[in-house]
């Protein structure tokens, strides 16, 4: 039987630059012979996907956007990461759980417990074995995104309050979790982003 992959997670407020980084962590990966596979949340399956469309989209009680949250995770881990990582290929998702911790309680305020709870029944023994936590002001964020925002969706549209809430958030769970969330400082240029995730990945996997 092959050895079980590794699962890395992106996480950060909306322009933190985690496109941008991920391709350089499926390059690394696959250059040293991994099958890397690239998803995402919401999203990663054809139902999460049309559940994507939704969160992104639709107007919905805020308890709503949080289960569907969850919902599309458990198709994702069922069809996408969980046999992935079984048959030992490394998954890399741009956003996964914490981004629900950050979002939906920062943000939105919804209590931390019931995330908990969630987090215990769809993936009890299941965590990143490394997250990369892209942190950078809200204000250059929006800047950073300044120019696409004319069909921003329903959290893109969101205020800097929000995302001072959502990074807040972010940092918190960090600190709780220190050895498997790297935090990486997103305000510098990107070659020098991109040299920190590398040389963490090196770090840990090497
Ligand atoms: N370190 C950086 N410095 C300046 N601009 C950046 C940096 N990283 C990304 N960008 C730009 O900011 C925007 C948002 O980056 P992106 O990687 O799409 O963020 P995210 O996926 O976190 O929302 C893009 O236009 C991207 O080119
Ligand atoms: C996974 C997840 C995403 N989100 C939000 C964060 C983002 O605003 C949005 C979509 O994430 P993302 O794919 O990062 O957006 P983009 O590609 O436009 O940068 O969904 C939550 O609020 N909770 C979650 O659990």
């Amino acid at each position: 039987m092959s050895e079980r992959g590794r699962f890395i997670t992106f996480e950060g407020i909306d322009g933190a630059g985690k496109s941008t980084q991920i391709a350089a962590t499926i390059e690394w990966g696959r250059s040293r012979g991994y099958e890397v596979v690239q998803s995402r949340e919401p999203g990663g399956t054809r139902l999460g996907e049309k559940l994507r469309e939704l969160l992104l989209h639709e107007p919905m009680h805020l308890e709503t956007e949080a289960l569907l949250m969850f919902a599309a995770r458990r198709e994702h881990l069922a069809q996408v990461i969980e046999p992935a990582l079984a048959r030992g290929a490394w998954v890399v998702s741009d956003r996964f759980s914490d981004a629900t911790f950050a979002y939906q309680s920062g943000g939105r305020g919804l209590s931390v417990d019931k995330f908990r709870a969630l987090e215990a029944w769809v993936h009890p023994d299941l965590q990143p074995d490394l997250t990369f936590l892209f942190d950078l002001p809200p204000a250059i964020a929006a800047q950073r995104l300044a120019s696409g925002r004319d069909n921003a969706d329903r959290f893109e549209r969101e205020q800097c309050d929000f995302f001072e809430r959502v990074r807040n958030a972010y940092l918190q769970r960090a600190e709780a979790s220190s050895g498997r969330i790297a935090v990486i400082d997103s305000a510098r240029d990107p070659q020098v982003v991109c040299a920190d995730v590398l040389q963490c990945l090196e770090a840990r996997f090497a």
